[in-house]
C-alpha cells in the first residue's frame, strides 16, 4: 500500500459524512450499512471501520492499543479521560479523540450513558466491579442501547478468583503457562517485554473480539459483551504450544528445544560490530544454506538434528559469526534462503530496504516512526492518523456537541468540573 499523507482532512470528511451510516447501522442490519458506505465512495477510502463508534475508557497500555486498531480501522474512537489530570500516559493514542468526564459525580456518570446510548463499542479496562459501582454497568448501558457491544479487557476476566485482583502482563503471562516456557536454558523465565499478554493476547484479541460481535450484530441487530481476559487470550495466542506437544517439540528443558533457542540454527548471533543476526534455518535446505553462507563445511560439522551436539555447533557458529559487521553478513545472505536477517532497532526498521519498499513503517507528523497498520486490507486499508496525539479533554466541547448536547448544558458541565476542556492547550 502506498501510505498517502494522512490527511487529517480526509479522516474527518469520512467521519462528518458518517452520520448517515451510522443511523443506518442502528437501526438497520449490514445491507444497509453497505448501501450507505457504498454511496460514499468516492469522498476518499471508506475504511474498513468506518461507521463505528467507540468510547474508550481511559487505560494502561492493552485498551489503548485496541482502541487505537480500531481507530486505525476507520471507527471513530472518543477516549473518556478523567478531570484534573494534566497529561495522559496513552502513548497509543492515534487518531482518537479526548473526552475529560468526572465519572465520580452521578451527572458525569449520565454524560457517559448517553454517549453510549449512542455508540456502536465501549470499551473499559477496569478492575472488575468498578464499571457496576458507577452505575455503568453491561445491564445499566445494554438496557438503554440493546445494540451496545460492552467490551471488558482485564487480566482475569470477569469470573474465578483472581477476578478483582491487580495485576501486569508479567502475571497474565505466567497464568497462561507460557511464561514457564520463555527464557535460556537454566536461566528464570523471562518476559518478552510486556508484548504477549497486554498486545497480543489483550489488545488485539478484544480488538478481534468486537469485529466478531459487530458482524454477529449485522446480523442477529443485538449488542453483547465481550469477557476479554489476557491469561486467556494470551493462552489463546499460545495454542500451539498445547498443541505441538505430541510431536515432541517441547520435551526437553526450557531453552533446549527447536525453537525456545536450544537450537543452535535457530537463535541470535553476535557479530564483530556488536550487533546481532538472527538465524532461523531450521529446514534441512535452509540450513544448508547458512552453512554454505558461514563459509563451513558440512562434512566437518555434526548432523543438524544431533541435540547433544548442539552445544558444540552453537560455538562454532559463534565464533564465525563474530567474524564480519552485519552489514557484511547482511550482505552475504541477502537473497537466500538461509533464514538469516540482521536484527533491527526501533531506529533502523524505517530505513531497511525491504521495510522502505512496503512502506511498513511511517513517520506521523511530529517525526515519530511507528508501524503501518497491519494487515494490509486491498480495498479499504487502513488510513492511520498522522496528526499529533489529543490532550487530555482537548474535544469536550465538539464531543458532546456532536453527541446532542446543547450549548447551555455543556458550560454548565464544564462550570461544574465534570467535565474539562482543553482546546486552549491545543491552540498553542
Ligand atoms: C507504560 C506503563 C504501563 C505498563 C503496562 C503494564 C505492563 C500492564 O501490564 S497494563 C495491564 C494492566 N492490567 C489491566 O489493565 C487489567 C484490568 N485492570 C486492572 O486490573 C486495574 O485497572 C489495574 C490493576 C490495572 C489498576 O488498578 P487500580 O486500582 O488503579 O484501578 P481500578 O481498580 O481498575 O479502578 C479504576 C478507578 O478509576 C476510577 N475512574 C476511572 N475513570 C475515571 C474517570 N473518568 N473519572 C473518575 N474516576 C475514574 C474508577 O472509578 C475506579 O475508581 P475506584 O478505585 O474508586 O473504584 C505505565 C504504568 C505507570 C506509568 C507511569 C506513571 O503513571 C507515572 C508517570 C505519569 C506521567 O504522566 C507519565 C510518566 C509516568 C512515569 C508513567 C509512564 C508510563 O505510562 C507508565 C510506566
Amino acid at each position: 500500500m502506498n501510505m498517502k499523507p494522512q490527511e487529517h482532512q480526509k479522516r474527518t470528511r469520512i467521519k462528518t459524512t458518517t452520520p448517515t451510516i451510522l443511523c443506518a447501522c442502528v437501526i438497520n442490519p449490514r445491507r444497509a450499512v453497505w448501501h450507505e458506505v457504498q454511496n460514499l465512495k468516492g469522498t476518499g477510502s471508506i475504511m474498513a471501520l468506518a461507521g463505528v463508534r467507540v468510547i474508550e475508557l481511559a487505560g494502561l497500555a492493552p485498551a489503548p492499543f485496541c482502541g487505537m486498531i480500531l481507530s486505525d480501522f476507520g471507527a471513530k474512537v472518543i477516549r473518556v479521560d478523567r478531570t484534573k489530570v494534566a497529561m495522559t500516559v496513552d502513548t497509543q493514542a492515534r487518531g482518537k479523540q479526548s473526552i475529560a468526564l468526572n465519572l465520580k459525580n452521578p451527572k458525569g456518570v449520565a454524560v457517559l450513558k448517553r454517549l453510549c446510548v449512542q455508540s456502536d463499542v465501549v470499551l473499559e479496562p477496569y478492575r472488575k466491579g468498578v464499571m457496576e459501582k458507577m452505575g455503568l454497568g453491561p445491564d445499566d448501558l445494554l438496557k438503554e442501547n440493546p445494540r451496545l457491544i460492552y467490551a471488558r479487557l482485564t487480566g482475569y476476566g470477569q469470573s474465578g478468583s483472581y477476578a478483582k485482583a491487580a495485576g501486569h502482563d508479567i502475571n497474565y503471562l505466567a497464568m497462561s503457562g507460557l511464561l514457564s516456557m520463555l527464557g535460556r536454558s537454566s536461566e528464570k523465565p523471562y518476559a518478552p517485554l510486556n508484548l504477549v499478554a497486554d498486545f497480543a493476547g489483550g489488545g488485539l484479541m478484544c480488538a478481534f473480539g468486537i469485529v466478531l460481535a459487530l458482524l454477529e450484530r449485522s446480523m442477529s441487530g443485538q449488542g453483547q459483551i465481550i469477557d476479554a481476559s489476557m491469561v486467556e487470550g494470551a493462552a489463546y495466542v499460545g495454542s500451539f504450544m498445547w498443541k505441538s506437544r505430541s510431536l515432541g517439540l517441547w520435551n526437553h528443558p526450557r531453552g533446549e528445544n527447536l525453537l525456545d533457542s536450544g537450537a543452535p540454527f535457530y537463535d541470535t548471533y553476535r557479530t564483530s560490530d556488536g550487533k546481532y543476526m538472527a538465524v532461523g534455518a531450521i529446514e534441512p535446505q535452509f540450513y544448508q544454506q547458512l552453512i554454505r553462507g558461514l563459509g563451513l563445511d558440512d562434512a566437518d560439522l555434526p548432523t543438524q538434528m544431533s541435540v547433544s551436539d548442539w552445544p558444540q555447533l552453537r560455538e562454532t557458529f559463534i565464533r564465525v559469526f563474530a567474524t564480519k559487521t552485519q552489514a557484511e553478513w547482511s550482505q552475504v545472505f541477502n537473497g537466500t534462503d538461509a533464514c538469516v536477517t540482521p536484527v533491527l532497532s526501533l531506529d533502523e526498521v524505517l530505513s531497511h530496504p525491504h521495510n522502505k519498499a512496503r512502506g511498513s513503517f511511517f513517520k506521523d507528523s511530529q517525526g515519530e516512526v511507528s508501524p503501518r497498520p497491519a494487515p494490509v486490507l486491498s480495498r479499504s486499508p487502513a488510513e492511520p492518523c498522522r496528526s499529533r496525539d489529543p490532550f487530555i479533554g482537548e474535544h469536550t466541547r465538539s464531543v458532546l456537541k456532536e453527541y446532542g448536547f446543547e450549548q447551555g448544558q455543556i458550560d454548565q458541565l464544564l462550570s461544574g468540573g465534570i467535565v474539562e476542556c482543553n482546546e486552549a492547550k491545543a491552540r498553542l
